[in-house]
């Protein structure tokens, strides 16, 4: 053994033991058991570097973030989450987490590699979407998300740029770090077509003078459970931020049904719903449900997007009652991640 303690004390790993695929599965990563590449992107606090793994050749997107920038901006807890939220997931229309590890500047996530960019990049390429183009991709965000509501948890900040597209165009859900764990176990309600409605009732739009707006994230810890009425120090994207979570900050299911709701007008209309000239206009556009709609846009769409742009969380529809609205009448729900995506380019 090559480390500094004596032979006698060297650690006794038979061959087999190392060799084996499993002890090779779970054996810690470093990074020098990658080649990187180029730089795929950059986070407020990350770098995501293309990466090949030497033992399989597999290709992964290593996000690398450092660790005293993450100390000093107290952003440690979003990093655990991520990697909890990630641990517990897998589907294929989300980023899967591979491995995690450190070294003596650096945090790494090795994730699965989504090869053609996001959604926001092919929305401002084709200006908008073709209808059944629309029609599919909200379909893949709403069957991940149910997954997702399944499992407990709450995304918080669905947007385009967190909708990666693979190789064969099907999507890939990203950044969990702003994620919350709802409490109550996970629940399938929302799945069971004769569940009362799934969306939780706990937050409503107060009818006081709205708050100003709140932070961007801060340090403090992710709200405390669904529906409290404790303020918590997070807050998604401007444009996609549901009214709740912007009043009284409860964040649930139903908020990302409203960031849905958000998507699918983008995808048609080209730009977000709610779009002030700073992000204090664009809040005060959503809690006063300030929007219209631009001609011609196709009238079912505009219907089941006025069903979910509703200021009162009681009253958005589920993922599950939203499959059976009449936008996706003869749309084929089944393994939809299997299906041709359709041709954006
Ligand atoms: N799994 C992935 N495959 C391919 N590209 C990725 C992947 N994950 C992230 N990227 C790219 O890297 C960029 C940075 O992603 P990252 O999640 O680190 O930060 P972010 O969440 O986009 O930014 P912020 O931290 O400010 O929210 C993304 O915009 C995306 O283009
Ligand atoms: O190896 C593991 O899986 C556990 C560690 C735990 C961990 N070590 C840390 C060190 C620092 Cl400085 C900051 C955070 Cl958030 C840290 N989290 C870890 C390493 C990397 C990542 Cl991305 C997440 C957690």
């Amino acid at each position: 053994a090559d480390d500094a303690r004596p032979a006698a004390l060297a650690p006794v790993v038979s061959s087999s033991s190392t060799s084996s695929l499993a002890s090779q599965a779970a054996r810690k990563r470093c990074p020098e058991d990658f080649e990187f590449g180029r730089v795929l992107g950059e986070g407020s606090y990350s770098t995501v570097l293309y990466a090949r793994e030497h033992v399989n050749n597999r290709e992964y997107a290593v996000k690398m973030l450092d660790k005293r920038h993450i100390i000093k901006e107290k952003k440690t807890k979003y990093v655990a989450i991520e990697k909890d939220v990630l641990n517990k997931l897998a589907h294929p229309l989300i980023v899967k987490l591979y491995y995690t590890f450190q070294d003596l500047h650096s945090l790494y996530f090795v994730l699965e590699l989504a090869k053609d960019g996001d959604m926001l990049g092919y929305i401002r390429k084709l200006g908008s979407f073709q209808l059944d183009a629309a029609r599919f991709y909200i379909a893949e965000i709403i069957v991940a998300v149910m997954y997702l509501h399944s499992m407990g948890i709450v995304h918080r900040d669905l947007k385009p740029e967190n909708i990666l597209l693979d190789e064969n165009m099907h999507i890939k859900i990203t950044d969990f770090g702003t994620a919350k764990i709802l409490d109550e176990p996970p629940s399938n309600s929302d799945t069971d077509p004769f569940a009362a409605g799934s969306t939780s009732a706990s937050a409503s739009v107060s009818s006081s003078s709205p708050s100003p707006p709140p932070p961007a994230p801060s340090s403090s810890s992710p709200s405390q459970d669904a529906g409290s009425s404790k303020r918590n120090s997070f807050v998604g994207t401007a444009e996609y931020c549901s009214p709740e979570l912007l009043n009284d900050r409860a964040a649930s299911k139903s908020s990302d049904v409203w960031a849905i709701g958000c998507i699918l007008y983008h995808l048609l209309a080209g730009r977000p719903p709610f779009k002030g000239v700073n992000e204090y206009q664009t809040f005060q556009k959503i809690i006063k449900l300030d929007y219209t709609f631009p001609d011609g846009f196709p009238p079912t769409a505009r219907d089941l997007v006025s069903s979910i742009l509703v200021l009162d969380t009681a009253n958005r529809p589920s993922l599950a009652e939203i499959q059976k609205h009449p936008f996706f009448d003869g749309f084929d729900w089944t393994d939809i991640h299997t299906q041709q995506a359709p041709d954006l380019r």
